[in-house]
């Protein structure tokens, strides 16, 4: 057998595809981080058409608005909305007054800037009008005074606005001043985090619809002001509704610029160029959601589930991975020659260890102690689909080469989620068709053994500055579809975790459990967390079988403590051989409510992070047994405590 500690493998950049036909699309300064221009930088670069210009970029802008406006320009990029002018209307009649001077002033400025559309937004202000046709009188005034001057005004229910805050009520407004120079903002922000029906966009003529701001959020249950400042992301990054917004916005007709407004404490210090590519993807998800052309490059599904698993491990750590796969049913079956790559097996299940250091194969610069969940494989029928997919959403393709198939000129597709973790889908990925490519060592393998049915899910790991990006990536690229996102407060932390799923042609569902590990814990380092978190769980039907097999083998499950069984016992009116039997064996229990139940155990953690876990599901059980986790971390520290104090 040879070792090989580099791949014979080649990269190579796949350009970018911008033939998707999406409608003008927008981003508000506010997104991104750095100077204005930094800003405008990062906007055309990602291919933006146009800006909007949040007043405070330019107030602290070197450049006057002429300027500005030539930095657009020069970029391509055209300025399309001004923004915000706050707290017009006032039951104050002298400040009413002087909001008007404030808005001449502003005209001034737009003038300058070549732009003709600004943003008013509803007061939140005690001395907003309350009373709907004195608010026309004002709204009037301010519009007349914008006929005058060649402006436009795109008025905007805030969602805490005073009077104000539906945008059924600010269309009214907008409705009975009549004025065609006075018009509407709809911003999904405000629409959906009410929990607002957004249908009635729909009936609304298309023309009163001036512009159209786009987010989206976590769910949160917090102050709508702080929730809209704080922690809004882009559309396939949270959990609103926003593909059934933009259907009703389509339904009437609009056909403006489709604009970014996401304030997000995260965009405010992630690299601005980063941002911005996320941001034109999310519109190019969104399209695709609504309906439009995708430009050739339609979602395929995978044909089955994960039938492989990569582990980057390295030289030290290899053995010991492997010592923990014979445990649980896979035993070596074949080394490729050139690459070093070692394929372990059971039944259709493939789990690849790479034992060289620091491979384009896996996660370049992993430390020793550290093997990592570096690349899942999927099979598809036509690989490719997924080339041209991932390059029509802009996400650069590494081709890879497989081992021993450099000659073939097979393709990898191989997508970075995070420095750990790279999706490779592949037209040959099954054990089996693995197994031809690797000389056998032995050269007669046994006949692998058969305790698993399939891989139930993966859970990898994703620093706190790529979460976003990585959701963003699995639900545009993958079709993968967020469940609620679930935080699981444990012995080291709380964990924040969010269980993605993505159909196959074959019916099943592939599973992924991202997890989000904190960027203090990773700054200077590969993503880390006491206790372990990145694991591929095998789902098996007879989970006490499958244990008594793994402990034959030799496999220590992780140890679970007896008041985890007195509490099941407590909780569920579980039959008691059946507690003792979990007991025995180290077996943890969750229950739905809805006769749904999921069993599962754990190995000990190899090194830092990694694990394996095997998995029962009966009856429609969807989750991924979350209640346990803590348990899981807990006993994983209890067994290093005991282990490092010489105690085994
Ligand atoms: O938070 C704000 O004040 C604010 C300003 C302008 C907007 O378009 C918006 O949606 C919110
Ligand atoms: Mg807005």
């Amino acid at each position: 057998m040879t070792t090989a500690t580099t791949t014979s493998t080649a990269t190579a950049a796949v350009p970018v595809n911008r033939g998707d036909r999406l409608p003008p699309t927008a981003i508000a300064t506010v997104c991104l981080s750095g100077t204005l221009d930094e800003k405008l930088d990062a906007a055309a670069e990602a291919g933006f058409d146009g800006v909007e210009i949040f007043e405070p970029d330019l107030i602290a802008a070197p450049a006057g608005p002429r300027e500005v406006a030539r930095a657009a320009a020069d970029r391509g990029l055209s300025i399309d909305l001004y923004q915000p002018f706050r707290d017009l209307d006032s039951t104050v009649d002298d400040r009413f007054a002087r909001n008007l001077v404030r808005l001449e002033r502003k005209f001034d400025l737009m003038d300058d800037l070549g732009c003709d559309l600004l943003l008013v937004c509803s007061s939140p202000l005690d001395t907003a009008v309350v009373d709907d046709d004195r608010l026309c009188e004002q709204l009037a005034t301010a519009a007349d005074l914008a006929a005058e001057r060649g402006k436009r005004l795109a008025y905007e229910a805030l969602a805490w606005g005073r009077h104000v805050n539906d945008y059924r009520h600010a269309a009214r407004l907008v409705d009975m001043v009549g004025n065609p120079v006075l018009g509407n903002c709809l911003d999904s922000f405000h629409i959906l985090s009410r929990d607002d029906d957004p249908a009635g966009i729909a009936t609304m003529a298309p023309d009163s619809i001036f512009f159209l701001q786009l987010a989206d959020a976590p769910k949160l249950q917090m102050d709508v002001l702080q929730w809209s400042r704080h922690h809004r992301c882009l559309p396939g990054q949270g959990n609103f509704d926003l593909a059934g917004f933009i259907r009703a916005v389509q339904a009437a007709g609009y056909r403006g610029p489709w604009s970014l407004e996401v304030f997000s404490d995260l965009f405010r210090h992630a690299d601005a160029g980063r941002t911005a590519r996320d941001a034109r993807r999310s519109l190019r998800y969104l399209a695709e959601l609504a309906g439009h052309d995708p430009a050739g490059a339609e979602l395929r599904r995978v044909t089955g589930d994960v039938v492989s698993v990569r582990v980057a491990a390295g030289p030290v750590m290899a053995p010991k991975v492997a010592e923990t796969l014979s445990h649980i049913g896979f035993d070596l079956q074949g080394v490729d020659s050139e690459t070093g790559l070692r394929l372990y097996r059971d039944a259709d299940i493939a789990v690849v260890v790479d034992a060289t250091a620091g491979t384009v194969w896996t996660a370049p610069g992993l430390p020793a102690d550290m093997p990592s969940i570096a690349q899942i494989g999927m099979r598809s029928d036509d690989p490719t689909a997924w080339t041209d997919r991932a390059a029509a959403f802009d996400v650069p393709v590494a081709s890879v080469a497989a081992p021993g198939t450099v000659s073939t000129g097979d393709e990898v597709v191989r997508l970075e989620v995070t420095d750990t973790l790279a999706v490779d889908l592949r037209a040959v990925v099954s054990a089996a068709e693995w197994q031809q490519r690797f000389d056998l060592v032995p050269r007669q393998p046994e006949p692998p053994s058969h305790l698993f049915d399939g891989v139930d899910h993966v859970g990898i790991g994703i620093a706190t500055a790529d979460w976003e990006g990585a959701m963003l990536l699995l639900r545009s690229v993958f079709g993968m579809h967020v469940d609620d996102g679930l935080d699981v407060p444990d012995a080291v932390g709380t964990m924040r975790s969010q269980a993605l799923t993505m159909p196959t042609a074959s019916g099943s569902t592939v599973r992924i459990v991202a997890s989000m590990v904190p960027s203090q814990l990773d700054a200077h380092g590969p993503l880390r967390r006491r206790g372990g978190l990145t694991h591929a769980a095998f789902a098996c039907d007879d989970i006490v079988d499958v244990a008594r097999a793994c402990r034959s083998r030799g496999l220590r499950a992780l140890s679970i403590p007896d008041n985890y069984y007195d509490d099941l016992r407590a909780r569920y009116d579980l039959p008691e051989n059946m507690i003792e039997q979990m007991r025995d064996l180290d077996i943890l229990y969750d229950n739905d409510g809805h006769g749904g139940e999921f069993l599962h155990f754990f190995t000990p953690t190899i090194g830092e992070d990694l694990f394996f876990e095997v998995v029962c599901r009966r009856n429609g059980y969807r989750g991924y047994g979350e209640v346990n986790s803590p348990v899981r971390v807990a006993a994983e520290l209890h067994r290093r405590a005991v282990e490092e104090a010489g105690g085994r």
